[in-house]
C-alpha cells in the first residue's frame, strides 16, 4: 500500500484539467449493457472505480477496449453471469448491474455493493423500484437474486432523494413494457448524463434534471458515442485547495452552472471566483470570514464536497456550522483533521469548526471524500511540514492524477510505500 506526503505552505498556481465524472462514469458504463451494438464513452476519467467496472464488464461476457479518455464497450455477447462476490463488493457503484442486467435480461444476482462507507448507505429504494416494476427481489446470504419475467412499466415515487435509486430504475425502466413516471427523482447533472446517453441509445426518457421522469419502455436499444460530462466533486476539490493555499488556479473543463452553490459559498467567505464558459478561477485571499453550509441534494450544496470545505473552514475567522442534510454522519475526516490541530467537533449532523493553525501528522483517509479532505489541510500547513496521509486507495477512487495535477499547481507531494 502506498501513502501520500504533502509539504504544506505552497500557494497553488496555474491551471488544472478536470477529468470526466466518476459519478457519471460509474453510471455510464453498466448502462452500455443495455445495448446490443457497442457503445464509445469519451473524456474518462483514470479511476479505480472505472478500471474495476471494466473488468466487471469483461467478466460479464462484454468486450472493453481503452485508450487513455476513450472506452469502448462491445455488450453483443455479455450474459447475466452471478456475481455474489468479489469485484462487486468493491464498489458503491455497482449496484447498476442490478437495474442494467435486469432491464437487458430479465434477472440479475449481485452481491450487495461496497464503496465508502462512511455510514449505512441502504439500497431499499432501488429494490423498491424494481418491485415496482414487477421483479421479485430476495437477499440471499447477501447478494441481490433479482428476477422479471417482464418488467412492466410503473408509477414510482421515491420516499428520499436518491441518486442511485433514480439512475437504476432508468435503466431497468429503460427496457420495461409501457412507461414509468418516477416522482421525487433526484436532479444531479449526472441523472441528466445517463438519460442522455440512454436516449441516444435508443431509450425514451423525457424530464432527466427535474423530479419527475417518464421513461416510455423500448424493445432494443443499440450502440452509440457519448462523452462524460466533467467531475463537478474534483472541480469542487481544486476550487476549495486553491482558496485554502492562497493561490491562484484556473480550472478548466467544467460547467460553471453546475458549481453554482460552491462558487456562491466561497465568494461569502471571501474568496475571489471569476467564470468562464468553460473554467472557473479561483483567487485565494489573506482573511476568509466564517460561513454556514448545508450540503443538500441538488443543486444544493453537494454532500461530496464538505469534508474539504471542512478543512478550509479552518482558516475562516469565527465559527463556520457545516451541517450534511444528505448522510447525517458522514464526518470520518473530523478525528483525523483534529490530530492536524483542528478545532472542530461533531454535533448531532454538524459539525462546528473554528479558526484553527493546522500542523503536520500522520492521518488516515478512511474514505474519499475524507481523502480529499486530508490532502486540503495538508496543503494548508505552514513552513512546509509533511503530513502522511495513508488510505491512498480511496482517493485513487475519484481523483484522476492526483498527485501530478497538484505538483503542476506547484504542491510539494509525492508517493511512498508505506512501512
Ligand atoms: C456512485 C454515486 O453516484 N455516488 C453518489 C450518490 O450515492 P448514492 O446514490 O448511493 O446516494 P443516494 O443519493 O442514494 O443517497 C441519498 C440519501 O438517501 C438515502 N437512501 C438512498 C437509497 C436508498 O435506497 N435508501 C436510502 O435511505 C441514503 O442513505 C442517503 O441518506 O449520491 C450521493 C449523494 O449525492 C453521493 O454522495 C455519492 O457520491
Ligand atoms: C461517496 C462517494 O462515492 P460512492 O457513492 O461511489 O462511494 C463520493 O464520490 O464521494
Amino acid at each position: 500500500m502506498e501513502k501520500l506526503m504533502i509539504a504544506g505552505g505552497r500557494p497553488l498556481r496555474g491551471t488544472v484539467q478536470i477529468s470526466g465524472a466518476k459519478n457519471s462514469a460509474v453510471a455510464l458504463i453498466p448502462a452500455a449493457i443495455l445495448a446490443e451494438t457497442p457503445v464509445t464513452l469519451d473524456n474518462l476519467p483514470h479511476l479505480s472505480d472505472v478500471n474495476t467496472y471494466a473488468e466487471i464488464l469483461s467478466e460479464l461476457g462484454g468486450e472493453v477496449t481503452w485508450n487513455d479518455d476513450v472506452m469502448v464497450i462491445d455488450p453483443s455477447r455479455m450474459k447475466s453471469i452471478p456475481m455474489p462476490n468479489g469485484k462487486v463488493k468493491k464498489l458503491r457503484a455497482s449496484y447498476y448491474l442490478m437495474g442494467a442486467l435486469l432491464g437487458r435480461f430479465g434477472e440479475a444476482v449481485i452481491g450487495l455493493p461496497g464503496g465508502c462507507n462512511f455510514e449505512p448507505r441502504p439500497i431499499d429504494l432501488h429494490i423498491k423500484g424494481f418491485e415496482a416494476l414487477g421483479a421479485e427481489v430476495t437477499n440471499e446470504n447477501g447478494a441481490l437474486h433479482i428476477r422479471a419475467k417482464q418488467l412492466r412499466g410503473a408509477k414510482i415515487y421515491l420516499d428520499m432523494v436518491s441518486v442511485g435509486a433514480t439512475i437504476n430504475i432508468m435503466l431497468a425502466a429503460a427496457r420495461a413494457k409501457g412507461s414509468t413516471i418516477i416522482e421525487n427523482a433526484a436532479k444531479e447533472p449526472e441523472i441528466i448524463d445517463v438519460a442522455t446517453l440512454l436516449n441516444s441509445m435508443g431509450a425514451k426518457i423525457k424530464g432527466a434534471g427535474t423530479e419527475t421522469i417518464r421513461i416510455e419502455g423500448v424493445d432494443a436499444m443499440h450502440g452509440c458515442r457519448h462523452s462524460i460530462i466533467p467531475d463537478r466533486i474534483q472541480a469542487g476539490t481544486y476550487m476549495i485547495a486553491a482558496a485554502a493555499t492562497r493561490g491562484d488556479v484556473t480550472i478548466d473543463n467544467v460547467i460553471p452552472k453546475h458549481m453554482e452553490a460552491m462558487t456562491a459559498k466561497l465568494q461569502e467567505m471571501g474568496v475571489h471566483i471569476y467564470e468562464m464558459d468553460e473554467s472557473i478561477r479561483v483567487v485565494g485571499q489573506p482573511e476568509y470570514h466564517s460561513v454556514d453550509v448545508k450540503a443538500l441534494v441538488y443543486p444544493g450544496f453537494a454532500t461530496d464536497l464538505q469534508s474539504p470545505m471542512t478543512s478550509l473552514l479552518c482558516q475562516a475567522s469565527g465559527v463556520s456550522i457545516l451541517t450534511d442534510y444528505v448522510y447525517s454522519n458522514r464526518f470520518k475526516h473530523v478525528p483525523e483533521l483534529v490530530r492536524m490541530n483542528a478545532k472542530i467537533k461533531v454535533e448531532g449532523r454538524s459539525a462546528v469548526i473554528e479558526r484553527s493553525i493546522l500542523s503536520a501528522a500522520k492521518v488516515r483517509a478512511t474514505d474519499l471524500r475524507a481523502g480529499a479532505a486530508l490532502a486540503i489541510a495538508a496543503l494548508s500547513v505552514p513552513n512546509g511540514e509533511v503530513t502522511e496521509i495513508t488510505g491512498v486507495e480511496y482517493i485513487d477512487r475519484g481523483y484522476d492524477n492526483f498527485v501530478f495535477n497538484l505538483s503542476m499547481l506547484g504542491a510539494e507531494v509525492w508517493r511512498t510505500e508505506e512501512e
